[in-house]
């Protein structure tokens, strides 16, 4: 698996303003969440980590080696980036050739990009609207084609910026899907998440950014029954958390279902 290590991260836009503020993590084989309110400095974390913003002062390796000595080109092989706009993205007239550009231009053949597009498009549910023009489909489907594009590609880090926003329940569960295989094939996955039920269902790791700063990181459930640091920086615990502890429910539950099977269990009763 790859490794990202991020190391005393900073970074401004303007000087006066900092928006990363010595942000230090290592990427390792959970699915990570990255959280936290507007204005956290996520996004801007994610496009260092792309190195499509370079730091003011740290270093970001990859697998060892400094992200300001790689080339976009060595980067674009090794670390997908899921825009949260697709709009940003996608500029071609057909999707398949718009899912086609990311895997032409990190050098796969033009029969590989075709086979690995369509494979990708599958994935995301959006096999045979290969000849349609990506601005025929809604933005929720849009979002999937600027998915596929990253998945042709086949990096081993892939990020994704809220992917959800804007997704029906069908949606969340191709892309929970998605990321559960990305996983399973050995690959670094970390999502920024507005949605805290769809982080607690699919992450194991939650990373919270507050004010540029790294306020929380851990496993899931021990970072989201942290109410009083997640209130902190503005964030809410997932529903199922909030209705489990309404209920008396022990063990900071975090999905339905495990409300559910807790429900189902019969009644502990005292000794
Ligand atoms: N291109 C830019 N030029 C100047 N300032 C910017 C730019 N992009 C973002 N900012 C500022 O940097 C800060 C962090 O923004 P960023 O988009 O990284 O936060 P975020 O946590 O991703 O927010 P959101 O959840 O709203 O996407 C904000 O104050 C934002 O206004």
């Amino acid at each position: 698996m790859s490794k990202l290590e991020i190391e005393k991260l900073h970074f401004a836009y303007d000087k006066a303003t900092p928006v990363i503020k010595g942000i230090d993590l290592k990427l390792d084989n959970r699915k990570t969440a990255i959280i936290g309110q507007n204005g956290s400095g996520k996004t801007t974390f994610v496009k260092l980590l792309k190195g499509l913003l370079r730091p003011d002062s740290g270093r970001i390796l990859l697998d060892g080696t400094d992200l300001a000595t790689m080339t976009v080109a060595q980067i674009a092989k090794r670390i997908g980036l899921v825009f949260q706009n697709p709009d940003d993205q996608i500029f071609k007239s057909t999707v398949l050739d718009e899912v086609m550009v990311g895997p032409l231009n990190i050098g796969q053949s033009m029969d590989e990009a075709r086979a690995s597009s369509r494979a990708a498009l599958a994935r995301v549910q959006l096999a045979g609207v290969e000849q349609v023009n990506p601005y025929d489909l809604n933005l929720a489907q849009r979002k999937m084609v600027a998915l596929a594009s990253i998945l042709a590609m086949d990096t081993p880090i892939v990020i994704f910026d809220e992917p959800t926003m804007g997704q029906d329940m069908a949606g969340k569960a191709i892309i929970k899907k998605v990321i559960e295989d990305l996983q399973a094939e050995g690959k670094a996955v970390l999502c920024i998440l507005h949605d805290m039920d769809f982080a607690a269902a699919v992450f194991e790791r939650v990373v919270v950014f507050s004010q540029g700063h790294l306020l929380l990181e851990g496993d899931a459930r021990e970072v989201f029954s942290q109410k009083e640091r997640l209130q902190q920086a503005y964030l809410d615990q997932p529903q199922a958390m909030k209705i489990a502890h309404a209920l008396g429910i022990p063990g900071n539950l975090l999905t339905v279902e495990e409300v559910e099977d807790a429900l189902a269990r019969p009644p502990q009763l005292p000794k």
